[in-house]
């Protein structure tokens, strides 16, 4: 018999922030297992994008340790190895700040190929990822000035899922969207992770939402009871 699965993410005592004196995130542990979709509740301000870019490699933590599929991650960023990168398809917030203005919306969607030397499958995936999303070939042409945020969005998640990523990060994905955009979005999601088996975090304050979209739900003050004992707190 094959022993279990490794949990493809793994976040252990996880301290981190902008100062190491005051850190936003304190001693957070969080396990992703394979296929779960696990959602994380905080109010404004609590650490949750941090705690994100953090789960994402995109940013150090000053202590703890992140695991995928039960390997410590040695480096963060451009230092993580390709193969740790890019099995995270992460999405933000607020499209505008996460897309180069100069871009169509088929040359945003096909970036992350391009940038892994795998430009000829751009044209056939972007078509798959568009349809996925419900770009028309119209919007596709378009640049980021000539769509709404919610069309925006959509190209963000189609770039997301690019790469084909076995673990998804999404961080208020819908924070800014109307009810419609937000529920094309997740049915998006849910395509992708019903074909693909990825794990996904969806970071949010819209308890009805997450309770809806996700297997389990926790709350930013589950995760970090160190918070409460911190002075003052
Ligand atoms: N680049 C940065 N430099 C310094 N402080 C930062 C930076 N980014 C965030 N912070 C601070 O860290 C704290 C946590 O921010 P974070 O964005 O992680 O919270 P959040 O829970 O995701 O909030 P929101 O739901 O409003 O997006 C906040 O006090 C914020 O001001």
């Amino acid at each position: 018999m094959s022993a279990e699965a490794p949990p493809p993410l793994q976040l252990r005592a996880v301290t981190a922030g902008y100062d190491r004196r005051a850190p936003v995130v304190r001693d957070v542990s969080l396990t992703l297992d394979p296929g779960e979709c696990a959602g994380l509740l905080g109010p404004s301000g609590c650490g949750k994008s941090t705690l994100a870019r953090v789960a994402a490699l995109l940013h150090r933590p000053d202590a703890g340790e992140v695991l995928l599929d039960g390997e410590p991650v040695r480096g963060w960023r451009h230092r993580a190895p390709r193969a740790q990168r890019t099995a995270f398809g992460v999405v933000f917030q607020q499209p505008r700040l996460a897309a180069d203005p100069r871009l169509t919306l088929a040359a945003l969607v096909a970036e992350p190929l391009r940038a892994t030397g795998r430009r000829a499958e751009a044209p056939a995936r972007t078509e798959e990822l568009a349809a996925l999303v419900g770009l028309t070939p119209d919007l596709l042409a378009r640049r980021p000035h000539e769509v709404s945020d919610g069309q925006l969005q959509r190209a963000c998640l189609a770039r997301a899922l690019a790469l084909r990523p076995r673990i998804l990060v999404c961080d208020e994905m819908t924070a800014m969207l109307d009810a419609s955009t937000t529920a094309a979005l997740v049915a998006a999601v849910e395509d992708y992770r019903r074909t693909s088996g990825a794990a996904l975090l969806a970071v949010g304050h819209d308890r009805t939402l997450l309770e809806r979209w996700c297997d389990r739900t926790v709350g930013w003050h589950e995760l970090a009871p160190a918070v409460k004992s911190a002075p003052g707190g």
